[in-house]
């Protein structure tokens, strides 16, 4: 099943560099390179030379020398990919760095595709699969939390956890089919309290891992805000104001954001992802209920809410759409009450809002988002929602989509032979949940899982990754 060509791409970015870096892979890799490389000073081949060595000759074609190249030298299995690997270094024209590409495909060697050198690091078992995704995030990463999480897991923090987690499960099938061995003289040699306690700390462990997507999640990605309120009380120019650009349409005509658009802003250093959602109200427009409907669904998604009102319109009505967002908010959100157009909003309205009671996830600020006032304390509040000194504090932290997914189907599993305990099942049923638990672990690292599931996962890398 493992492809035994040997692939070659340009691994640095694209477009003219000082110097570029065209990595090949593979068995033949040293073989190909030979046949392209010569050396002036030692006549040697690259075959000929030991690993881990760096070697200045050029890149010939046809009797043209089409570069002065660097190359690097890494031998099978103590390299990147685990393969033979030798990395061109040459000058950064995209011109040259295309010659020496052909050159190669033309001695033998294909084009990589996305993310192949990394799958191959996977496939030769020179990291498990979440840590292969972690690569991807190490080079996406965008600030200093994000680099640190991405760094820790392609170290093989989370792997570490899994593997901490598996131990557990292990230990506990065991004390399960120790008991069936005895089944016939019905001893109940796994207790049931001792089973209990080391569900519940497999059960904890789950847990721990799943909730940490929100914060994870929030660093990787920006803090999901959702911004929402009915039409017209200011919501995209709030989203202007914030992003410091016309970035949505702003209008005096109800019913103008249809969509929910996004937008990642870095405010003092935090990143906040932004959904300008439509505005609700009441209507008989299918298009602008569709975006509606989205809103809401938005508002799951989101961290904080911002819940933009019109300080022009009575109280009242205020209050009312107060109350029924609250119903929707969950105890880990955040709800913030924008109160919008001070400049010329309803003293009245103002006021009663200032003295309205608070729960602990709300706070209320007072605004015009159209002169950009009183942002700061707006963005103050935002940025508190996460707590980036609980993020320092825990060991890991899922940043992973999908394993976020899969840790909730594994939670579900635990949370079924905690009942199946409570229920007094046999040890049989509670070892079958058990295993299906330690399958969706697999899953995470890789030990399991489909071809389907890895093309996804590395189609979104970088070519010569
Ligand atoms: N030039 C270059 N720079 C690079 C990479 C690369 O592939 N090439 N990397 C690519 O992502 C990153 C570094 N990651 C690497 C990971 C492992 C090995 C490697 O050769 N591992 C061997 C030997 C280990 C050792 O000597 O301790 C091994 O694992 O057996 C090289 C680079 C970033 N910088
Ligand atoms: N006086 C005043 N007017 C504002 C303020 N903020 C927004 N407006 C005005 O309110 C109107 C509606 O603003 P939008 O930002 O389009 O409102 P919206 O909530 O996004 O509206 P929909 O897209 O219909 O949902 C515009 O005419 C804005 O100029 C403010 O702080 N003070």
């Amino acid at each position: 099943m493992l492809d035994q060509s040997t692939i070659c791409a340009i691994s640095t970015s694209p477009g003219v560099g000082a110097i570029a870096v065209i990595r090949l892979s593979g068995s033949d890799a040293i073989a190909i390179c030979d046949k392209v490389y010569e050396s002036p000073k030692t006549g040697k081949l690259l075959a000929d030379q030991a690993a881990n060595t760096l070697h200045f000759g050029k890149i010939v074609s046809n009797d043209e020398t089409i570069d002065e190249v660097v190359i690097a030298l890494f031998r099978a299995p103590h390299s990147f990919t685990g393969e033979n690997i030798v990395e061109i270094s040459c000058h950064g024209s995209v011109y040259i760095q295309q010659q020496i590409l052909n050159v190669l495909v033309e001695n033998g060697a294909r084009l990589a595709l996305p993310g192949e050198f990394t799958q191959r690091a996977f496939l030769n078992g020179k990291m498990d699969l979440s840590q292969a995704e972690a690569v991807a995030d190490v080079i996406a990463s965008s600030n200093a939390a994000a680099q640190k999480l991405a760094l820790n897991q392609m170290r093989g923090g989370f792997s570490k956890e899994i593997s901490a987690l598996r131990d557990q499960l292990l230990h506990f099938t065991a004390m399960v089919e120790l008991e069936l061995d005895f089944g016939e003289e019905d001893v109940e040699f796994a207790d049931r309290s001792a089973l209990r306690i080391l569900t519940e700390e497999i059960e904890e462990l789950l847990r721990k891992l799943k909730d940490s997507f929100q914060l994870g999640n929030a660093i990787k990605n920006g803090i999901p805000v959702a911004i929402i309120g009915e039409t017209n009380v200011g919501k995209s120019t709030l989203l202007n104001a914030l992003l410091n650009e016309d970035r949505a349409i702003v209008s005096e005509i109800h019913g103008t954001t249809r969509d929910v658009i996004e937008d990642v802003v870095n405010i003092h250093g935090t990143a906040f992802r932004f959904f300008d959602t439509a505005g609700i109200r009441e209507t008989e427009d299918q298009i602008e209920n569709l975006g509606i409907e989205r809103s809401y669904s938005k508002l799951e998604q989101a961290t904080v809410v911002l819940l933009v009102v019109d300080t022009h319109n009575s109280f009242p009505l205020v209050e009312s759409r107060i109350q029924k967002i609250r119903e929707r908010i969950a105890p880990h959100q955040t709800l913030i009450i924008v109160a919008n157009k001070i400049d010329s909003g309803l003293r009245d309205t103002i006021q009663q809002i200032e003295v309205m009671e608070l729960t602990d996830n709300e706070k209320a600020v007072f605004i015009a988002a159209k002169q950009k006032e009183n942002l700061q304390e707006l963005i103050d509040y935002m940025s508190h929602s996460i707590n980036l000194e609980e993020a320092e504090q825990q060991d890991v932290i899922v940043t992973n989509a999908r394993h976020y997914e899969i840790l909730k189907n594994a939670h579900e599993a635990i949370l079924r032979v905690l009942n199946g305990l409570d229920m007094q099942i046999t040890g049989d049923f509670l070892a079958q949940d058990i295993r299906e638990c330690l399958h969706y672990l697999a899953e995470i690292t890789g030990e399991v899982g489909t071809e389907e599931v890895l093309g996804h996962i590395f189609k979104n890398f970088c070519i010569g990754k």
